[in-house]
């Protein structure tokens, strides 16, 4: 069998007496945008800070193209190629958009020069060029939320972690946003996302994880996932 381009096994995170993530299996595609979905408070980007690094895994484990992700620091898993956005967008303030991008491309190049071409580049394919000179702090929403996925694509990565990039957007908004991100993965990139916003997930998803209470309760297509009863009832109850 061939190594799966993403996978993780038996994944489980506690926090004290919390089991954030529990005994989570699932593996990606090369190429899939891969949805993971759930009620609030089910773990999802529990499960984004462990592929990342940002928490210790528990017990489990992560690979990416082989290669082990357990206890690497998050610099190191960037470099191998995986890069994520945040729910709550936290762009550097001070700077441009142009020298928040320039400073993620510093993940692959020293030069000054590489840096910029690569953040205007980026600029431009994420539809962010005419911004470029404006100062991050002031930027309205929609514009914040594509600058964090021109940041987390300028750093090069084959897998790109997703977390809400539409939550507060108007629909045109959205829209635009799930263009960008079909183009994203036509350029090349694998995705995960975690999103609330069931019509940009059905639209979006070759394939959906929906877990609760950290564990997983379906798998499968998204017209699969969600018609599955026990989807409904972790998200509207029983009643
Ligand atoms: N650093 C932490 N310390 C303690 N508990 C945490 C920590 N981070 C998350 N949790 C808990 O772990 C559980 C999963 O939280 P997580 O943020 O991963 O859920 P989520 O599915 O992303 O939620 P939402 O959809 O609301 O963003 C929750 O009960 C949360 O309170």
């Amino acid at each position: 069998m061939s190594t799966p381009f993403f996978e993780s096994q038996e994944l489980t995170k506690d926090f004290g007496g919390l089991r954030a993530v529990n005994n989570l299996s699932f593996h990606v595609q090369e190429g899939e945008i891969f949805g993971l979905i759930g009620p609030n408070g089910s773990g999802k980007t529990t499960v984004f800070n462990l592929i990342n690094g940002y928490y210790p895994i528990t017990s489990g484990q992560i690979r990416f193209q082989g290669t082990s992700l357990n206890g690497l620091p998050t610099w190191k898993i960037c470099k191998l190629g995986i890069a994520r956005t945040f729910q709550v967008v936290k762009p550097l303030r001070r700077m441009t958009v142009l020298e928040n991008v320039m400073t993620a491309a510093f993940n692959h190049t020293d030069s000054l020069t590489k840096s910029r071409e690569k953040a205007l580049e980026i600029l431009e394919f994420c539809g962010l060029i005419d911004r470029k000179d404006a100062s991050a702090k002031g930027l309205p929403l929609g514009d914040r939320k594509r600058l964090e996925i021109a940041r987390a694509l300028a750093t090069e990565p084959k897998l790109l972690l997703l977390d809400e990039t539409m939550a507060g957007l108007t629909p045109q908004e959205q829209a635009d946003g799930v263009k960008l991100i079909r183009k994203i993965r036509d350029s090349g990139i694998t995705i995960i996302i975690v999103e609330h916003i069931m019509r940009v997930i059905m639209s979006l998803c070759d394939r959906i994880l929906c877990i609760n209470y950290g564990q997983r309760i379906a798998e499968g297509r998204p017209e699969e996932v969600a018609n599955d009863p026990a989807v409904i009832e972790a998200y509207l109850g029983k009643d």
